[in-house]
């Protein structure tokens, strides 16, 4: 029998820093729920990511990210990955930090750049430079990131299993989150 997870789980932290990827491995080693906050407005919306951003633009893309949040933290205790800029909203994370725990997947940039740069899906790095434009958002959005209850490093070294397993390193040391087995 595996620990008994008492609270939602929600990873913060930059484009490519393996939210989604880690937050799939981390749900299925826990036994509980796997939601994406970028998948569920995908979802209700029947548009992409980009779609939305042009067609309404990021503060309704933002209202819809709030929402869902506000949503998914209502359900069992489970995995809530959630997209780059959510843990940036005041309102968010006073949510999250009321009905979950956050954990901080915190990679250096270089290794952030060498995991989004072969994709399109990003509308915020759409520009000119994406390099420099995620080196802004970087260096901008640290500071919020840093509020996360948690932090795990994220290292080129470490696989994704590998990450699930020091997110649930870190969430042992929290009583009130886990329970131990
Ligand atoms: N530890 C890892 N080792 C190798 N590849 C990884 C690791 N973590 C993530 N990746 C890969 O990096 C890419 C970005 O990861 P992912 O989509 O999970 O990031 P994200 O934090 O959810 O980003 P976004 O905020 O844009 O949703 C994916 O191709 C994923 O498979
Ligand atoms: O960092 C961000 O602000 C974003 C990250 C993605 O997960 C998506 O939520 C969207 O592309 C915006
Ligand atoms: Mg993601």
């Amino acid at each position: 029998m595996g620990a008994k997870l008492k609270k939602t789980v929600v990873l913060v932290g930059l484009m490519g820093a393996g939210k989604t990827a880690v937050g799939t491995v981390l749900a299925r080693r826990l036994g509980v729920p796997f939601l994406d906050s970028d998948a569920e407005i995908v979802k209700a919306a029947a548009m992409t990511i980009p779609e939305i951003f042009a067609r309404d633009g990021e503060a309704f893309f933002r209202a819809r990210e709030a929402e869902v949040i506000a949503r998914l933290l209502r359900a069992a205790p489970g995995v809530l990955s959630t997209g780059g800029g959510a843990f940036l909203g005041e309102a968010n994370r006073e949510a999250i930090s009321g009905l979950g725990v956050s954990v901080w997947l915190d990679a250096d940039l270089d290794l952030l750049w060498q995991r989004v740069r072969h994709k399109d899906t990003r509308p915020l790095l759409r520009t000119p430079d994406p390099y420099g434009t995620l080196a802004e958002l970087y260096h901008a959005r640290r500071p919020f990131y840093a509020m996360a209850d948690l932090a795990v490093r994220a290292d080129p070294r470490y696989s994704i299993e590998d990450m699930a397993g020091r997110v649930i390193e870190a969430l042992k040391t929290r009583p009130d989150v886990m329970e131990a087995a």
